[in-house]
């Protein structure tokens, strides 16, 4: 379980978030809602430690987030997969994938559970491990960065605008794989954001929404 505990950041003189305050259980899929700008992305990299909060605490169980810094956090078992994927181009795909296990130094009989576990809910990623990361499709890396992020992220998974720029096919795949995913890892917790509530269908068991930084209403 996290809980966002009255958290608050501003950027460059701005409030961007103003006082949060929620929780995202074990289990669940929490869809996080709001207008481009409402701060939806800034609540991801607030969690995972790349954009700082001047007031209020993040809570991962009983454990303070801000404690640690924000490379060690992913290690802590939230994965990321941010709007942009950042897939690294030298790599190849498995070695994309790897990448956050091995930052972790996890053993290797532990990198290879999660990557059979990945692949199954990720089978499509089965043919792609040998290419380079340079020669993927945006829609191709978006499924890369949702595997990558499964790789780490054993207690929760932050997917910021997954669907967007996605083409209907693929959105529908990444859709199964989050409903292979839910049934594999019943206990983890899906964070999703989204300015088009309307891609993500059925797919969220709790809505919060985001307007200019402040949650103006939780939804079930
Ligand atoms: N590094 C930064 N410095 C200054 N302002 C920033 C920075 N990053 C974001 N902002 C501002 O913070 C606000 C929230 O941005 P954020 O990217 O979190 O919103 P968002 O809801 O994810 O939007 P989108 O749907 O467009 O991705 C915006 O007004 C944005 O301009």
């Amino acid at each position: 379980m996290l809980t966002l505990d009255n958290v608050s950041v501003r950027l460059a003189g701005a409030s961007v978030l103003r006082g949060v305050t929620g929780t995202l259980l074990a289990g669940t899929a929490v869809a996080v809602v709001g207008h481009n700008g409402a701060g939806k992305t800034t609540l991801l990299r607030t969690i995972m430690g790349l954009a700082r909060a001047h007031e209020g605490r993040i809570l991962l169980g009983n454990d303070d987030l801000m404690r640690w810094p924000a490379h060690r956090r992913a290690g802590l078992g939230i994965g990321y997969a941010p709007e942009e994927r950042v897939i690294f181009p030298t790599m190849t795909v498995l070695e994309n994938l790897r990448l956050p296990c091995e930052v972790d130094r996890l053993p290797d009989t532990d990198i290879q559970a999660r990557l059979e576990m990945v692949l199954d809910v990720v089978p499509q990623l089965g043919d792609m491990l040998p290419r380079s990361g340079a020669a993927l499709s945006g829609g191709q890396g978006k499924m890369v960065a949702l595997g990558r992020a499964l790789m780490i992220g054993t207690r929760m998974v932050l997917l910021d605008e997954p669907f967007q720029g996605l083409a209907p096919v693929l959105a529908l795949q990444y859709a199964e794989a989050l409903g292979r995913l839910r049934q594999i890892c019943p206990e983890l917790c899906i964070v999703i954001t989204e300015s088009n509530a309307s891609l993500l269908q059925d797919i969220p068991d709790q809505t919060l929404v985001l307007a200019r930084g402040a949650l103006v209403e939780g939804a079930h």
